[in-house]
């Protein structure tokens, strides 16, 4: 009897099948994307919760906006290209960098990658499944959070420019004075979060996120304010699906500036990885075990991408 493939690998497996792949050199995961550049501005009150580098002093930055599945074409407006990410990559002195990887729903369908890959399965076996329940149906009737994720209304976004972003996992910031403190990242464009109505959001093309970018950059640049939602005693650190009240404590990081469109990102993003864990001094991983799984798979799908392209 050969053993189980570890979960990592699994969960690429089963997301490369679910996005009918292979697709040679993309994401498994994410595999649609956009290169922006611009930099990172802190904030004076930044100070209160970390000492790290990338929240005391400007940074450049290169960021990645995406859809979410292993397709490589798939439409910005479909559901199914929900929920969009940003990776935001701030480049340090001698090649040093740090990432913070972020989508647009506050909250994750799943505690453990065990159980991620449960749902990924209970999808995949569902699309040529005569049973009633299908396994999709009974998965989320057994496991609340994934139906509260897969309930929570997506809307369709003007510009990846109007889209909120969410870090989902919690990290355990430290300051200068060695006071620590768990939060959650928040990343909100100052212009406002804009989407579009229902008729709108269907009449758009299926590239309309990715060719509206350059032509917006081409007027001005757009930004978005970073804060961090700080837990309080009693919060759920370690659990991606327990929300925290909006009631929690909001202390802004600092101001994203994009401000250029990178010609080369086809290429670029093909030959790098964002990881939740590129960290520096300050802040720190939770025992989130969510958090902990996504370096370790995104390096799966990063060897294959780099194999196979
Ligand atoms: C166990 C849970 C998760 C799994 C299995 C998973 C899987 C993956 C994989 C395979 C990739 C492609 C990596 C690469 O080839 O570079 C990816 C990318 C990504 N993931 Fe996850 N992910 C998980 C959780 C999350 C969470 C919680 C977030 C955000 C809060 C997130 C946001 C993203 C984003 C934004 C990207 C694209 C990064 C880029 O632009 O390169 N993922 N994920």
């Amino acid at each position: 009897e050969t053993p189980a493939k570890p979960v990592a690998e699994q969960l690429v497996d089963t997301l490369t099948e679910l996005a009918g792949g292979p697709h040679p050199g993309f994401r498994s995961n994410h595999a649609k994307g956009i290169v922006v550049e611009g930099h990172f501005t802190p904030a004076a009150s930044a100070a209160e919760v970390t000492k790290a580098e990338i929240f005391t002093a400007p940074h450049p930055v290169v960021v990645r906006y995406s859809n979410a599945t292993g397709v490589p074409n798939s439409a910005d407006n479909d559901g199914s290209a929900f929920p969009k990410g940003i990776a935001i990559r701030f480049q340090l002195a001698d090649e040093a960098s740090a990432d913070l990887v972020c989508i647009s729903v506050n909250g994750f369908p799943a505690v453990t990658p065990e159980e991620f890959l449960g749902l990924l399965q209970a999808v995949a076996a569902s699309r040529d499944s005569q049973a009633q329940p299908k396994p999709i149906e009974a998965f989320l009737g057994q496991h609340p959070a994934a139906l509260r994720f897969v309930m929570t209304p997506k809307p369709v976004p003007e510009s990846f420019a109007t889209q909120p972003f969410f870090g989902v996992n919690a990290f355990k910031f430290t300051n200068a004075q060695g006071e620590t403190r768990y939060g959650r990242y928040r990343i909100e464009p100052v212009g406002g979060a804009k989407f579009l109505n229902a008729d709108a959001a269907k009449a758009v093309d299926a590239d309309y996120l990715m060719h509206e970018l350059p032509g917006r950059l081409q007027q001005a640049a757009y930004s978005y304010r970073i804060s961090v939602q700080l837990a309080d005693p009693g919060d759920e650190v370690n659990d991606a699906t327990s929300v925290w009240p909006d009631s929690r404590q909001i202390v802004e990081l600092g101001t994203l500036t994009i401000d250029r469109f990178r010609t080369d990102g086809a290429a670029f993003e093909k030959t790098m990885m964002f990881s939740p864990l590129n960290l520096v001094d300050g802040i720190e991983a939770s025992d989130d075990p969510i958090l902990h799984a996504r370096p370790v798979t995104y390096s799966i799908s990063f060897n294959r991408r780099l194999q196979s392209h």
